[in-house]
């Protein structure tokens, strides 16, 4: 029988998930009116352009992935640079999903890699969880479609794994008009030009020329010092810890320094700590402010399934 989706995983949790109940619900299947095209672009490969405008927070594209593989499966390194684990694996998907496979973007390694280089390119990670296991979060997926997307330092689209109905879905962050090329991030935002560049080389073989990394030296070192300060709150965001002197009025101008540099999921983020800060300064009109957008950002992020509703 031919599979809807390889997974990569020890056995025992490939059991455990192949019980799930959401199997047995029908496979969630796009809106037939798709906003959007797939076409060659002049220096980027394939791309995903908007063929109607797309309102803030439309649900653009949703699929499964062919592909599941678990992040820190252990692979020896004979088999995953000449394929034969991956070759086996994927050998259980339909003729027609392999064509479908084979024909993504390889931007690393030789043709004799060219599976893992397949992988490497159009892979990305999403949480399995919510489930009543112990199957463990950090997952990579290859989604088919949604993997057309490139890279923009200002994306207009947020990628978002819904585990309920196991779908990679892309929401517009921003209003898309009609013709423009539809993109989501690859890599951490909150840094320099230079160091976003050198990662994106890194693990994706590009040198980034979108209009954030073209803009002239005055404007670029402007966007840098912003998307600095934003990126070394990030350790205190995670950790849910405010410096002494974190004040709202700063938290406000971070915020709109995150809306000019088109980071609306830092933003998203942002909003959800200046809610913790304005409790902690007892600041509880403020604090209601900040839940009620942040509530709306994540809608818009993730759709009505987002977990970080809740
Ligand atoms: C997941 S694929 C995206 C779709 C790809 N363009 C294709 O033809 O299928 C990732 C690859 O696309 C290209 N890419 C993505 N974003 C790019 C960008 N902003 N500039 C140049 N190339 C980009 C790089 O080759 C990268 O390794």
């Amino acid at each position: 029988m031919d599979a809807a989706i390889v997974i990569l995983d020890h056995l025992d949790n490939i059991r455990e998930i192949s019980r799930w109940d959401l199997w047995k619900r029908p496979e969630p299947v796009p809106a037939p009116d798709l906003p959007f095209v797939l076409e060659e672009s002049s220096t980027k490969g394939m791309q995903m352009v908007a063929r109607r405008s797309i309102q803030q927070g439309e649900l653009i594209a949703l699929e499964r992935p062919l592909v599941v593989s678990r992040t820190d499966i252990a692979i020896a390194e004979d088999q995953s640079t000449t394929g034969v684990f991956y070759r086996a694996a994927l050998s259980g998907l339909s003729a027609e999903k392999r064509r479908t496979f084979l024909s993504l973007c390889n931007s690393f390694g030789s043709e004799e890699e060219r599976l893992v280089g397949i992988l490497n390119t159009n892979c990305c990670t999403i949480p399995l969880a919510p489930s009543p296991s112990g199957i463990p979060t950090a997952y990579s997926g290859l989604f088919p479609t949604l993997c057309r997307a490139n890279h923009d330092c200002a994306p207009n689209a947020n990628f978002f794994f819904n585990p309920q109905s196991f779908t990679g879905q892309f929401h517009a962050v921003r209003p898309i008009a009609k013709g423009e090329e539809i993109t989501v991030l690859y890599s951490e935002l909150a840094a320099s030009r230079q160091e976003r560049r050198a990662e994106l080389l890194q693990h994706y073989k590009f040198v980034c020329e979108c209009k954030t990394c073209s803009l002239p030296p005055a404007l670029a070192e402007l966007s840098d010092t912003r998307r600095r300060a934003i990126g070394d709150l990030i350790p205190l965001m995670h950790q849910g810890t405010y410096a002494d002197d974190m004040t709202i009025a700063h938290l406000d101008e971070l915020l709109d320094w995150a809306t000019i540099e088109g980071l609306y999921a830092l933003y998203a983020e942002l909003l959800v700590y200046g809610y913790g800060l304005a409790i902690k300064l007892d600041l509880h009109v403020q604090a209601q402010k900040w839940s009620r957008m942040a509530a709306a950002a994540f809608k818009i992020l993730d759709g009505a399934d987002s977990p970080r509703l809740n």
